[in-house]
């Protein structure tokens, strides 16, 4: 299995790390010709301007957007899940844009810059996922198409629209690698 993070700021080595120890090799993406042969990407935390900046100047975004609407599973943690999205509110312009769902950055407020939460999500199980919070967007509304995996003080936390996964938080931060092998089997 062939799996992508793309690496141009933020938190993907630490993707790569959950992936090993899921006995996953990865491929760190920085430029369009390590998007060939892949079979799966994660888009990291971090910040979402710099990434989708950083995205558009290397010719990236266009064929990252054509292999997702090609249905390559892709799953963007945080600043990855606000690259994915089709809106952004306040009017932001979209970067990759292929998730039915409008995000809210930064909407946990300032005080609670980083918080971890223990959340229910169904499809991993019955115990709780340690969810780990920083500066975290939410999902303020969602096309009919899209699955909402987990919501945390009634703010939509995790989604998932067929191939694509898209979360708040950061999985890679703790050592819990549910989410990675849900994201693994959908890649297969
Ligand atoms: N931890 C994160 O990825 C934070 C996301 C960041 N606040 C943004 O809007 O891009």
């Amino acid at each position: 299995m062939n799996i992508g993070v793309i690496a141009l700021q933020g938190a993907f080595v630490e993707h790569q790390k959950a992936l090993a120890r899921l006995g996953v090799s990865s491929v760190l993406v920085k430029r369009r010709q390590h998007l060939a042969g892949l079979d799966g990407l994660i888009i990291p935390g971090g910040e979402s301007t710099s990434i989708g900046r950083l995205m558009r100047e290397y010719d990236l975004l266009e064929p990252i957007r054509d292999l997702a609407q090609h249905g390559m599973p892709m799953l963007g943690t945080c600043a990855g899940m606000i690259i994915l999205a089709k809106r952004i509110s306040g009017g932001e312009e979209p970067h990759v844009a292929v998730m039915d769902v409008e995000v809210a950055r930064n909407s946990f407020g300032r005080q609670r810059e980083s918080f971890e939460a223990d959340l229910d999500i169904p499809v991993l199980g019955s115990r709780p996922f340690p969810a780990v919070f920083i500066r975290a967007p939410h999902i303020v509304s969602v096309g009919p198409n899209v699955e909402v995996l987990a919501t945390y003080q009634d703010r939509i936390v995790a989604v998932q629209e067929g191939h694509l996964l898209a979360l708040s938080f950061h999985p890679e931060l703790t050592d819990d690698d549910r989410i990675h092998a849900y994201f693994l089997d959908l890649v297969g």
